[in-house]
């Protein structure tokens, strides 16, 4: 039946020569078994871009349904691992050859955690933004996962003014008179006694590692742990009053800028033996400004991620 059809692809030759960086498709929509470490094998509805080199100047282009069958069998017959994602990238280069030798491909999908309440004891749902991203360039593979945890963070700036206006509203409503603990206590209660409020903002932090090749399944809770393990306001999912109030607690005395946020997570980063290179950005998404504060840096390794 093929044989009777005409094969742009392997029959003509380019209108115009050259060899092109990458060619493939992008947003596959396709489901995917992920595999993550301790945590049972899940499906996740994935984002696909799929791209080989072309190599060879004249000709016409790359096969496209080569690699989409390539993931269509992983979809349906296999579990998307560290080895897996290896496979898939020798098979992207194996069925183009004479035409390619590096290939890379990326996984965008929402991956759910069941999360703890603080104080109460319920349980939620958690979507984590997750981006698997293997290369094979010259021979040499690149695995990497990125994940996406939100946080709040409260101004230490805006702490501080506000602390300030809270002391001048003390001075200026009990200064004449002998303060009772009682009637200082109540005041407290109300919004004359704490007069001002700090702004505080939702806020992501994004952070990429690269695998190394004694990694099997994907480390993604362990990820998600050690970020919002050394932020400590991450968003929450079931909220009862005991838990908004320790909510409260907790962002009060986790005041940070961008840069606290940067360093302790980096911090906390280079305490981990595990991962060959990392890369991270703090996004502020301010309530005081309508722009976002922002700060990145990396492991700083030779030859590794650039900020
Ligand atoms: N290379 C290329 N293919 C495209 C593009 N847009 C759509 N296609 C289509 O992708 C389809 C699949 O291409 P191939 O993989 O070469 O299909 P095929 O010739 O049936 O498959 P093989 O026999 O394995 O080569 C073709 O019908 C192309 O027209 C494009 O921009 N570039």
């Amino acid at each position: 039946m093929s044989t009777l059809m005409p094969d742009i692809a392997n029959h003509t030759t380019a209108q115009t020569e050259g060899t092109l960086d990458w060619v493939g498709m992008s947003n596959i929509e396709m489901p995917m078994m992920v595999a993550s470490q301790g945590e049972n094998e899940r499906m996740v509805s994935a984002f696909i871009d799929a791209f080989v080199n072309l190599k060879e100047p004249q000709a016409k282009g790359i096969h496209m349904s080569r690699l989409y069958l390539l993931l269509d069998e992983l979809s349906t017959s296999n579990t998307l691992d560290f080895q897996s994602l290896v496979t898939l990238l020798d098979g992207f280069i194996s069925s183009h050859h004479d035409l390619s030798d590096n290939a890379k491909v990326q996984f965008r999908f929402d991956y759910h955690l069941r999360r703890k309440s603080l104080i109460s004891g319920k349980q939620g749902w958690k979507a984590y933004p997750v981006t698997l991203t293997g290369r094979l360039n010259k021979g040499k593979v690149d695995i990497e996962l990125a994940v996406d945890v939100r946080y709040s963070s409260t101004c230490p700036c805006s702490a501080a003014l506000a602390r300030q206006l809270i002391q001048k509203a003390f001075k200026a409503k009990f200064h004449d008179q002998d303060a009772d603990l009682d009637s200082i206590h109540e005041w407290l209660g109300t919004t004359e006694g704490i007069v001002a409020t700090p702004h505080s903002q939702r806020s992501v932090a994004e952070l990429k590692v690269k695998l190394n090749a004694n990694t099997s399944e994907f480390p993604i809770t362990a990820l998600v742990d050690i970020i919002e393990g050394c932020l400590k306001t991450p968003v929450q999912a079931a909220v009862k009053r005991e838990d908004e109030q320790e909510f409260a607690l907790l962002n009060g005395q986790n005041l940070m800028f961008c840069e606290d946020a940067a360093r302790r997570l980096q911090h906390a980063m280079n305490n981990t033996a595990e991962y060959d290179d990392f890369w991270l950005r703090i996004n502020h998404l301010e309530s005081l400004h309508a722009h976002d504060a922002v700060s990145i840096t990396t492991k700083g390794i030779e030859g590794g991620y650039q900020p």
